[in-house]
């Protein structure tokens, strides 16, 4: 039983929004944080966990509801696990394309071999801004950065994420089973259980 009737998702992001709508079906009557601000909490800390909790603790605060929120991105083997926390704004700010042209220059001179990397994805959830006790879940998705983008589907760094189990890109992948697959779908699977839906 879910133990609340609603939450709100504490992301800007409408890539993400979708793939969490999707994921948390209709167990939970959802809401958009930006119903309440349009103003982005600032991500001070040094970790995805730290970030979700704070972007969670936000979104509670301004919405009085319990409040999920998804801090994520690439860490790149051979950046020494760059960009990371600062997959959003590794291009300055200049958006999705920017960051996958920027990333594809540094790893320019790499080899195959070396181009591992790792999606990762901290779910947070806050019962009240407050929460001395939040719930974090944690999810990892191993695949290699391409030399080029390849698909369509999806967002941020997907057009180069090369998903070896599927011999396709992540932005290749129809958004199903994306969210089967993903570092976000096992993070979530992970809260679902702890939650008991
Ligand atoms: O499944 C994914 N497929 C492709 N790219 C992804 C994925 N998951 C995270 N990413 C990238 C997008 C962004 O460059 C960064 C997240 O940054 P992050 O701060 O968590 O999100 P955000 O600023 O876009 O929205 P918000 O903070 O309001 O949730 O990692
Ligand atoms: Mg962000």
């Amino acid at each position: 039983m879910m133990p609340f009737p609603e939450l709100v998702l504490a992301s800007h992001n409408a890539g993400k929004l979708k793939e969490l709508q999707a994921m948390l079906g209709d167990a939970v009557r959802v809401r958009s944080v930006a119903e309440f601000s349009t103003v982005e909490p600032e991500e001070t800390g040094l970790s995805f966990v730290e970030n979700a909790i704070l972007k969670a603790r936000n979104a509670a605060r301004i919405s009085g509801l319990p409040a999920l929120a998804d801090d994520s991105g690439l860490a790149v083997d051979a950046l020494g696990g760059a960009p990371g926390i600062y997959s959003a704004r590794y291009a300055d700010g200049r958006g999705d394309a920017a960051n996958n042209a920027k990333l594809l220059d540094a790893l320019r001179e790499v080899p195959d071999a070396e181009r591992g990397a790792q999606f990762v994805c901290a779910l947070a959830l806050v019962r009240h801004a407050d929460d001395p006790l939040p719930i974090i879940c944690e999810g990892l998705w191993h695949g290699r950065i391409l030399h080029a983008a390849r698909g369509e589907h999806g967002f941020g760094y997907d057009p180069l994420f090369w998903v070896p189990e599927c011999d396709c890109s992540s932005a290749e992948l129809p958004a199903a089973q994306k969210n089967q697959l993903s570092h976000r779908a096992r993070a979530m699977a992970l809260l679902k259980q702890q939650l008991g839906i």
